[in-house]
């Protein structure tokens, strides 16, 4: 299949009194056209980051982001300004966490929604409200005609997620990138809103990033799956062969802990490195059941295995000697 992005060496920093915080170092991640890829860890591990710093929406003065990320043939870390509006919200396009904020509360969610068709095409306001009322109907709103004169304020919280995801296909974008779409919601609305994407992703065969905290989801809807461990991606491969056979110790670790029914709960002992201060060899080994002498000094770099990558040695010669 064609690759759509590809990340290489992709880093954050946020300014910090005394220096700069390094959030995320992604060495590597592709992403093909059409392709459901599931970016997962523990909060704080750089998941918002990646997607703020794909789009360069984070605040230049106080985030520098090196690398690149060539989407669709083109680098848009290092493409003018301009280029990139040409992008943004047309061929990417993302859905954040929370719908309250991404609504002005002050416009109808039929003009906002309108008002992202005309950014991108030049069409009359009545044309960019049929494609508004059009997309409502897409995501499922009820009575999209009517929906067009509401508020934010007006809304179910359920609904402003749907007027946000209407607002970000409205377009039909290439790419989708989806920063835990559904944690402000219920667990009822949560699997709605998540079977809406899963249903426009396949419709209109977009590429999706979908960021999470939460395994399950991530292994029911992706494709393929990075799995993140303090700022750098430890595991990434096929969700399938991942989800069966964790390689890395902490896939394993965050698996485990994921309670089956009958199974109690096993959390991972000790906490995630402090990133104003990492360890000098792998952010895991103070956590990790495999630890060895080197791991506390080589800072390890992910290996192919078993048409995976892994970001541990140990592991990695371990499978390749058994093989
Ligand atoms: N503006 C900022 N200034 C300084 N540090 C920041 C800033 N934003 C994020 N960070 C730090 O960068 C790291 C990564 O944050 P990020 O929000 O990308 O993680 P995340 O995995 O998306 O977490 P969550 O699931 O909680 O949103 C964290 O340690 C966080 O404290």
């Amino acid at each position: 299949m064609a690759v759509l992005l590809e990340i290489e060496n992709l880093t954050v920093d946020y300014r910090m009194p005394g220096g700069w915080l390094r959030a995320l170092e992604m060495e590597h991640l592709a992403v093909d056209r059409g392709q459901v890829v599931g970016l997962v860890g523990e909060s704080g591990c750089g998941k918002s980051s990646a997607g703020l710093a794909l789009l360069r929406l984070l605040p230049p003065g106080l985030a520098r982001v090196g690398g690149s990320a060539r989407f669709a043939g083109v680098d848009l870390l290092s493409l003018p300004e301009a280029q990139l509006r040409q992008i943004r919200g047309r061929r990417i396009a993302m859905v954040f966490q929370d719908p309250a904020t991404a609504l002005n509360p002050v416009f109808t969610v039929g003009e906002q929604v309108a008002r992202v068709v005309r950014v991108h095409h030049r069409v009359s306001w009545r044309e960019a409200y049929r494609r508004a009322q059009e997309v409502f109907d897409l995501v499922g709103l009820p009575d999209p005609e009517a929906m067009l004169r509401r508020y934010p304020h007006q809304l179910s919280g359920g609904q402003r997620q749907r007027v946000a995801i209407a607002a970000a296909v409205a377009c039909e974008p290439e790419l989708l990138i989806a920063d835990e779409p559904t944690t402000a919601l219920d667990v009822t609305v949560e699997a709605q809103v998540l079977e809406l994407l899963a249903g426009l992703q396949q419709r209109l065969g977009m590429a999706m990033i979908l960021i999470s905290h939460d395994l399950e989801l991530v292994g029911r809807y992706c494709q393929r799956v990075a799995v993140l461990y303090a700022g750098r991606v430890v595991e990434e491969g096929a969700a399938g062969a991942l989800f069966e056979e964790p390689l890395h110790p902490y896939t394993r670790g965050l698996l485990a802990s994921v309670p089956e029914r009958g199974r109690p709960l096993q959390p991972i002992p000790g906490t995630v490195p402090d990133l104003r201060q990492p360890p000098p060899g792998c952010r895991f080994a103070s956590r990790c059941p495999l630890v060895q002498a080197e791991c506390q000094t080589r800072d390890p770099r992910l290996l192919p295995v078993g048409g995976r990558r892994v970001a541990c040695p140990v592991v990695v010669e371990g499978v390749r000697a058994g093989a």
